[in-house]
């Protein structure tokens, strides 16, 4: 059985430690490196896991999950990069950064694996999309299937595409977040109370999830079914064409990728 080390212990280090004990993954193949002592009593007690530092890590994990921020990416693999051994594996789940920022540091060979999952993993739901480096092999891919499938979802994609995939899916739930406050204060306009409004739009978006998902429906037919002519729903969505919804959501995700590759143009 392989050894796990998070690198970088924050929100998704602790999201994907938290998925794999969750999954069964024995906590003593489990390794966790953080830079500040409170977050290291805190992942200690909370987990049971072991703390260590980013050298020991290298030393006794074979599998290295590389989870600071990526304006950070730089420095970690300055120091750690050259002393990792060909025979780890690593796997980024760095947004922006492609697997040859890492092949820069790393000994020639050493596979790289670059991840886009999301928070949903919190929950079991979350999306993961999996890319192989130069080096990485099927064998690899496999292992960071296994790692984040108990999390959700699974997705291999080439790794052209994942700026693409983190303006969509890495990126995604915050825009999901992001209308619900919308509607919940649009509920309010129209005089709910906010809890009333906010358990009204929180449900409807499960049901709408959840047939989206089950139906095997085109999301348009789904909507149709919703929008009677001369109703209610049809002024709404008169509304957001009068708006440009559609338009901004299309220049949203295009800011979002080109962020991504700004991202990996400051750092190769
Ligand atoms: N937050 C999100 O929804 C998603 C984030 N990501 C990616 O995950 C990565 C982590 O993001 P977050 O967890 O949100 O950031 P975060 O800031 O919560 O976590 C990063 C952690 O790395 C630690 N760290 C930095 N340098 C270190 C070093 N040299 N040694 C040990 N620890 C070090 C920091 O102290 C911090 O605890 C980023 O690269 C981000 O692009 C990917 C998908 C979704
Ligand atoms: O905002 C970010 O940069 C990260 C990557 C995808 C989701 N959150």
């Amino acid at each position: 059985m392989h050894t796990i080390a998070v690198i970088g212990t924050g929100k998704m280090g602790e999201v994907l430690l938290s998925g794999l004990l969750r999954a069964g993954w024995p906590v003593d193949r489990l390794l966790v490196t953080t830079r500040r002592a409170e977050r290291a009593a805190e992942l200690r007690e909370r987990y049971g896991v072991e703390v260590v530092d980013n050298d020991t890590a290298v030393e006794r994990a074979d599998v290295l999950a590389i989870a600071v921020k990526p304006q950070d990416a730089e420095v970690l693999m300055s120091e750690l990069g050259p002393g990792i051994p060909a025979d780890k594996l690593v796997v980024s789940l760095c947004a922006g950064l492609p697997t040859s920022f890492f092949a820069k540091w790393l000994p020639t060979g050493t596979p790289v694996v670059r991840v886009m999952t999301n928070t949903p993993a919190l929950v079991d739901e979350a999306m993961t999309a999996i890319s192989a480096g130069a080096h990485a092999t099927a064998a690899h891919l496999a292992l960071a299937e296994e790692m984040f499938r108990p999390l959700g979802n699974t997705i291999r994609v080439p790794e052209s595409q994942q700026d693409a995939v983190t303006a969509l899916s890495g990126s995604g739930p915050a825009y999901f977040y992001y209308l619900v406050e919308a509607m919940t204060d649009a509920g309010i306009l129209l005089g709910l109370p906010r809890q009333v409004a906010h358990d009204l739009i929180v449900q409807t978006a499960i049901g709408s999830a959840i047939m989206l998902r089950d139906s095997g429906e085109h999301p348009v037919k789904l909507r149709e079914a919703v929008t009677s002519p001369a109703g209610t729903t049809i002024s709404a969505i008169r509304e957001l064409e009068n708006h440009r919804v559609r338009a901004a959501l299309l220049a949203a995700l295009e800011a979002a990728r080109d962020r991504a590759r700004e991202i990996a143009d400051q750092n190769l």
